[in-house]
């Protein structure tokens, strides 16, 4: 008998399960039709997706996620679908989809799973909130963002000074890239915190609570907070299954980092109650500006630690991808440190101060800085969840110029990196490092986007901007001399895809004055 109920229980729930698929089936087929939308091409993905999670995860690991990528965009053209073990993607390199999710579709699509992947360390903040918690940490912190202070060049200097007394002296190679992450973490620090955590410094840690908390010193919440970052990015490829990537190491580094980081919040909130506390004198910090906002040490350490992830490693990409294609560029090198010595002159006769506007002035930087953001930026790939059925306005049909129908669930994912490198964008040389095309043709749009656009666009592009030009004007002024020591002699570099881009061997080079003996 009761085996009798169980088996009808089953019958019933899988004629409902069956009923309800059909129904939303049906619903959604209609819906499209209505919308004139037609299917992109699709990925062969055997196993319900599998195949294609583990050939992506495979391509992953072996260091070639983006041209793999780009080889299925090269097949099946700027847009397709691929189904997953969860929910269908959609790919896209096309700027008008691009625009579609970033910009005049916004509310129709959120962050997804990122909140809940990123929340251990980030909490909630600008970079992991949706809809009304995003629109407030985005209002709290842009007007600290429209002021001057925030790319502070006289904050920048001594870190730099710091990071060119490492380089060696005997014009022995060296991986710039690792010097690079060690200034942005210094400078990042100093002006959200009012105290580097002194990474660049070889020996004890500066901040003083670096000496005492468990992260144990110099370069160690550095350290930590790459560890965390690490998992951040494992748990964000694992999608919905993000929670059982949660392992010790990981949770320890989490609460390393958030008690220097309390340490701070604390700090900046006694110096709020007794201005007489003030950490550094009426030099601007972001923390104390905000704490000034918002007393809720939560909101407080969220905060920084959002500003920190989002700055950080992007601005150390930019110029390690600076340096790797200088290198390997001398005509480019040259004339862009001829520009630079004739408006500052170099280290031995400065002839001029280097200020935000003046680094503004100097087009070719600009260009190069352009086109490093253009071959390879900083963060690489993206996706948006889908919060309604909706559509996106191009990559359907054969020829992709039909509507493409995205149900509430379903994700798309831009690649900037492949749409970069698109030829009927960019040319066919498209694949070549050449700022002079800025020259020609600096009007882009959506087919360009680096920074991001539409509501979300990134708050710390001048910032960023502001601290490559100075660190590659201090460097030009004190070292003549550029070469590259990397003995691989691939033409395009090997490219660690995480949450930001890194080169995966580093930045092999050699940087010297031919004045020195
Ligand atoms: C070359 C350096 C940089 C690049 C290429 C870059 C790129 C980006 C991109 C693509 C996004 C969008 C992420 C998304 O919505 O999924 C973003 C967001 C953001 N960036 Fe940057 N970024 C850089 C440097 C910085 C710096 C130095 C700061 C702060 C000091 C910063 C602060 C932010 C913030 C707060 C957001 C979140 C904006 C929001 O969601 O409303 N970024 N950035």
């Amino acid at each position: 008998m009761l085996s009798a109920i169980l088996g009808a229980a089953i019958v019933l729930y899988v004629a409902y399960f069956a009923l309800t698929s059909i129904q939303a089936k049906y619903k959604h087929h209609r819906q499209a039709q209505a919308w004139e939308c037609q299917d992109p091409r699709r990925v062969q993905a055997p196993y319900f997706g599998v195949a294609g999670l583990v050939r992506s995860i495979k391509a992953y690991r072996e260091k070639r996620l983006l041209t793999y990528i780009g080889s299925i965009h090269d097949e099946y053209g700027n847009t397709f679908r691929q189904s997953s073990p969860i929910h269908a993607i959609t790919s896209t390199i096309e700027p008008e989809n691009v625009k579609t999710i970033l910009a005049t579709k916004f509310n129709d699509f959120g962050l997804g799973t990122r909140h809940r992947q990123f929340y251990p360390l980030l909490g909630d903040g600008i970079f992991t909130l949706d809809g009304p918690g995003w629109s407030h940490a985005r209002a709290l912190l842009r007007p600290q963002f429209a002021r001057e202070q925030v790319a502070d060049i006289a904050l920048l200097n001594d870190h730099v000074t710091s990071l060119i007394d490492l380089i060696p002296k005997d014009r022995s190679g060296f991986d710039i890239q690792r010097l690079f992450f060690l200034l942005t973490i210094d400078s990042a620090t100093h002006f959200l915190f009012g105290e580097s955590v002194g990474a660049l410094e070889s020996g004890t840690s500066k901040g003083s609570i670096l000496n005492t908390s468990a992260v144990g010193g110099a370069a160690g919440f550095a350290e930590e907070f790459n560890k965390s970052q690490d998992y951040l990015a494992i748990r964000s490829i694992a999608q919905n299954l993000y929670w059982v990537i949660n392992p010790k190491e990981f949770q320890e580094a989490n609460r390393k980092v958030h008690e220097v980081v309390d340490y701070y919040v604390n700090l900046a909130l006694q110096a709020r109650a007794s201005p007489s506390k003030e950490l550094s004198g009426d030099r601007y910090i972001f923390l104390n500006a905000l704490a000034a906002e918002t007393q809720d040490p939560k909101i407080l350490r969220d905060s920084m630690l959002n500003i920190l992830l989002a700055g950080r490693d992007t601005t150390a990409s930019l110029l390690s991808s600076t340096f790797y294609y200088l290198a390997r560029h001398p005509a480019t090198w040259n004339k862009l440190r001829q520009e630079i010595v004739k408006v500052f002159g170099d280290s031995r006769q400065p002839l001029a101060e280097i200020t935000q506007a003046k680094l503004r002035d100097i087009t070719y930087l600009r260009h190069v800085l352009n086109e490093v953001l253009r071959l390879l930026p900083p963060v690489p790939m993206n996706f948006r969840v889908a919060n309604k059925d909706t559509s996106l306005p191009v990559g359907g049909g054969r020829d992709g110029t039909a509507p493409v129908y995205v149900k509430k669930g379903d994700i798309v994912a831009y690649s900037v990196y492949n749409m970069h490198r698109r030829t009927d964008f960019w040319g066919e040389d498209s694949h070549l490092f050449r700022p002079e095309r800025w020259e020609e043709n600096a009007k882009h749009g959506w087919d360009y986007l680096p920074f991001n656009g539409g509501p979300r666009i990134c708050l710390g592009q001048q910032y960023a901007l502001t601290e490559a030009s100075y660190t590659i004007v201090r460097l030009m002024q004190h070292f003549d001399t550029l070469k590259n020591a990397d003995p691989d002699t691939r033409k395009e570099p090997v490219l660690l895809s995480n949450l930001t881009l890194s080169h995966d061997q580093g930045v092999l080079v050699n940087l010297f004055s031919s004045h020195d003996a």
